[in-house]
Parts: C-alpha cells; structure tokens; sequence
C-alpha cells in the first residue's frame, strides 16, 4: 500500500523548548494510525504542524507525493488534510446542517454576483450541497438534528458534527485531536464504530491523537508514541502497547 502521509526530520523550538524533535513517520493509505503519550508530549504540536497551524523548523511533509512543508493552513486543507480539536470548534450560533455546508463550500463554487442575484446557478449549487450535506448528516446519525443549533446539541453529537464538517472538505487524511474526550464509555464505543465506518466507506486515512486506550487498542493499527518531543516508540499496536519504556513512560503512569 502506498505512502500518504510522510514525514521527515520535523521539529520545532518554542523559545529554549523543544517541543517537537526529529518527529517522523509514514502513514499509508487507509490506514487507522495512532498518536499517543504523556500531557505535554508534543502530540497537537504534531497536528499543528501538519495543518500550517506553525511552520516547522525544521523537516518535510509529503502528502500524496506532494511537499506542503510550510504551506498556510488553508493550502493544506485544500491539499488534503483535515481535523477536528480537543477543546471542539463548531459555528455554534449555526444550525447543525450549516456547520456541514460550511465544509462543503470549498468544493462547490457559485461567483459572488450569481449568490448576490439569486441566479439559477446558485440554488442548483445550493440544492447540490442540502443534499450532499444531509448525506453525511445521516452517516453521523444527526439528520434529525439538522436544524438544530450546533450548541444545543449534547456533547457526543457536537463532536460527530464536527468530523462531519471535518470530512466535507472532502480530505484524503482526517486528523482527530481526542476524539473520545470527555465521553463515556458507551459514547466512545459508538464513536470507535463511526471511526472504523469513516474509513471503510469513505476510503479515508486517519491520524488519531487519543488518552483512551480502549480506542487506541481496539481500532489503531499502528502507533507512535511521543514522550518529551521525541518518538519513543513506533509501530504495529500491540508490540508497542508492551513495550516497557512505553509501559514505563506512559500506561504505567
Ligand atoms: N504556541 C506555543 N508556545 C509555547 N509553548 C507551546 C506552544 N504550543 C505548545 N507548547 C508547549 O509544547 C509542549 C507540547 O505541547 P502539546 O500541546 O503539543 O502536548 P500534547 O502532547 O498535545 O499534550 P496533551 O496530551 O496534554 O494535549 C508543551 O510543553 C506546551 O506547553
């Protein structure tokens, strides 16, 4: 299976930290991948390097054969990667359908005057998006919310909602920042399933960051563990779940 996602050498100084060390890795396509570590290890720095959030001192980002190294964020989206926050981030004053569509207007474009003028070509593309949005919508279980506010929906479906709008922009990786936080148990179960759909009938490559190791285990097929900036430990889950620097520096805890 061929590369998606490679990178090399990645590092980046915030004053005299090193928060991020000769981080590499190779993610192919299709892949379910994992992140993990101790609080502090440098893992969203990771999903902020990878998203224009900062540009890297160091190292290079391939993504389907393409260098996005120090591309803006948007560059980056547009390229192919997407992702979703731990602390989450919706248009909470926005219906839940709204959140969606504002994923999808990337891919669909009417010029300013034909939305201004209410021309044909606008509701055509506006009726195409309702659709393609109810579409996912539906994947997420959320059609029957689709009017809601996106801040009246419980805590469970806000995060649903926002790998929805995630996916709209049409990725080839997602990248989900905790995507179990904050849930209970029977949440994490039904968002491991959506997870493993997302990949099996959207083709889709993800890179999780997650403490939950329930999810770790039960869906990530390979991992790199961070520990102070620096990879620990990388490889097929279970061999790196007994590795005992890992047991030491992070499950033990
Ligand atoms: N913009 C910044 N300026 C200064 N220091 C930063 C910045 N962003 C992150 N850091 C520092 O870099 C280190 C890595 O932080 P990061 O948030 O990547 O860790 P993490 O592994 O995601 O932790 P957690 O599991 O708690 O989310 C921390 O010491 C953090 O304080």
């Amino acid at each position: 299976m061929a590369a998606l996602l490679e990178v090399k050498n990645l590092g980046i100084s915030f004053g005299g930290l090193r928060a991020v060390d000769d981080f590499e890795v190779t993610i192919k396509k299709g892949q379910l991948y994992g992140l993990i570590g101790p609080n502090g290890a440098g893992k969203t720095t990771v999903f902020n390097l990878l998203t224009g959030v900062y540009k890297p001192s160091e190292g290079i980002i391939t993504l389907d054969g393409v260098n996005i190294t120090g591309l803006k964020t948007i560059e980056i989206n547009k390229a192919g990667i997407a992702r979703t926050f731990q602390n989450i981030r919706l248009f909470k004053e926005l219906s839940v359908i709204d959140n969606v569509k504002a994923g999808l207007h990337n891919h669909y474009k009417y010029s300013t005057f034909e939305g201004i003028l209410r021309l044909p070509g606008f509701f055509k593309i506006e009726e195409a998006m309702t659709e393609k949005a109810m579409e996912l919508l539906k994947v997420f279980e959320l059609e029957n919310e689709a009017d809601y506010l996106a801040a009246n929906l419980p805590y469970g479906k806000q995060r649903k909602l926002e790998i929805a709008r995630a996916l709209a922009t049409d990725p080839k990786l997602l990248l989900l920042d905790e995507p179990a936080a904050g849930m209970n148990p029977n949440e994490t179960m039904e968002l491991m399933n959506t997870i493993r759909f997302v990949r099996d009938n959207f083709d889709m490559t993800i890179l999780l960051i997650e403490h939950d190791m329930k999810l770790v285990s039960g869906i990530c097929e390979e991992l790199t563990v961070l520990n102070f900036g620096r990879i620990l430990a990388q490889g097929a889950t279970g061999t790196v779940l007994n590795d005992p620097q890992v047991i030491t520096a992070y499950l033990g805890e």
